[in-house]
Formats: C-alpha cells, structure tokens, sequence
C-alpha cells in the first residue's frame, strides 16, 4: 500500500474505534459481565467508608488476567473493601492465595467481611494491614504470578519496581485508575498525582523486559506482562 493510501486507511481505522468508544457502547462494556449482590454490598460499604473501588470493567479484565495467568499466587496493594480483590480470587485457581495489604485496618476488615460472604475460604487470603511499600519489599522474589496497584498512586512507580522483582517470568502488574478523570491525557494538567501518572506510564511502556497495553477500562488499567527470556 502506498503511503497516502496507508494515511487514508489509518484515519479511516481511527474513525471506526472513535465512533466504536461511544458512551453506550463503553456503558455495555463495563456492564457486560454484571455483578452479584456481594460486590454490590462491596461497592456500598465503600461508598460509607469513602473508597472508590475499581468499576466493573476493570473488575472483569482483573479475572481475566488472573485466570490467563493460572494465578496461584498473587499481590495487590490497596484492599479498600474487597472489590477488586474478590475480581482476582475469582479468576484466580481455586487453590491460588491472594496477598493484600492496606493502611487501613478497618477498610480490611470490610474485604474479609466481602470475601467470606462471596464464599472464598480464608485460607485462600492473607489480609495484611500495613504501608504497601514496607509490607511487599519483605515478600519473596519471584513468586508471585500477578501484582495488582491501587493504593498511594504518587508511589506506583516504587510499587512498579518491587513487582517486577516479586512477578515470575511472565507474570503480568497491573495499575487501576490510570486515566482517572481524564487528566493525565490532557498536558494542560500538571498537578502532582497527574505528573506522576504519566512517570509511570512512560516507566512502563519504555521498559524493553515488559510487553504492555493500557486498557480503557473504567478508570484505566494498565497492564504488563514481564517477557519470558
Ligand atoms: C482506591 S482504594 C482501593 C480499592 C480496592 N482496590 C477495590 O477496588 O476494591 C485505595 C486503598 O489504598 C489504601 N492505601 C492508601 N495508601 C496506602 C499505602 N501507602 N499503602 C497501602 N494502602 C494504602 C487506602 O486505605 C484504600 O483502602
């Protein structure tokens, strides 16, 4: 294909997913898989305790990863009251063990509660309350099949650095809440929390031993899988 004629077929391919991501249609996405009574319970105890969990879309690709890896062991940092930590054991195998810590005991609390009424056995959580960054750099290299962030997002490129020591080869981190409120895609914004969004994106996506994508999920996922040598 010559050159204009591959211009004219790249703008025509961007107006077919510009007009594909309109508001019913990303609406449906995030619905597609729905959620039962124990994440809505989540989701409202949230709301009281003002966490924002991760949407449904976000929750759906969150299973997915978890259960494309085979997830035995995983790593999430930011329990808030068990949304997305409930998504992973669900996609997870059902012997895997979730590792999740939060600042906030009480927000943990919640989680078990969330946890236990989904039917998850306790053996299969390990809730630890505690800062992120000193509770995972004491966790084993390696191990682990999936890190998933949601926590401090000014420490997101430390959290990125501990994953890819604690992620087995092949093992995929991902980062919830990426594209929150549309600034980090707008230069105009150059606050701290936006600034230091875009550091990890960069982080990420320039890091030759990560296969990435970022996933326009709810609030944004990204997402990267560590290459196998
Ligand atoms: C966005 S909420 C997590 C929501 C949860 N992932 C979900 O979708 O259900 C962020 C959580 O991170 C916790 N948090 C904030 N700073 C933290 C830190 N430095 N270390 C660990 N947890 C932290 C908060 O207490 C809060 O529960």
């Amino acid at each position: 294909m010559g050159t204009a004629a591959a211009h004219h077929a790249a703008d025509h391919w961007e107006d077919a997913i510009a007009t594909g991501i309109d508001p019913t249609s990303w609406a449906y996405a995030e619905d597609y898989t729905g959620e039962d009574e124990v994440v809505t319970g989540a989701r409202a105890s949230a709301s009281d305790s003002g966490v924002v969990p991760i949407g449904p879309g976000t929750a759906a690709a969150l299973s997915l990863l978890a259960a494309g890896a085979g997830a035995k062991a995983v790593v999430e940092i930011g329990t808030g009251t068990g949304v997305s930590g409930l998504a992973l054991l669900r996609g997870m195998r059902s012997d895997g063990t979730l590792t999740t810590v939060d600042i906030d005991a009480e927000n943990q609390r919640l989680a078990r509660k969330t946890f236990l009424d989904a039917g998850v056995a306790s053996n299969r959580f390990r809730l630890i309350a505690g800062a992120g960054l000193d509770v995972v750099t004491r966790l084993t290299d390696g191990h682990y099949d999936l890190v998933f962030c949601d926590a401090d997002r000014r420490e997101n490129t430390a959290y990125l650095h501990e994953a890819l020591r604690l992620l087995r080869p092949g093992g995929t981190v991902a980062f919830a809440g990426v594209l929150t409120g549309g600034k980090v895609a707008d230069p105009a914004h150059r606050d701290a929390d936006t600034m230091a969004l875009r550091d990890l994106i960069r982080a990420v996506r320039d890091d030759d031993t990560l296969v990435s994508a970022l996933l326009p999920t709810s609030e944004g996922l990204l997402t990267a899988a560590k290459r196998l040598k």
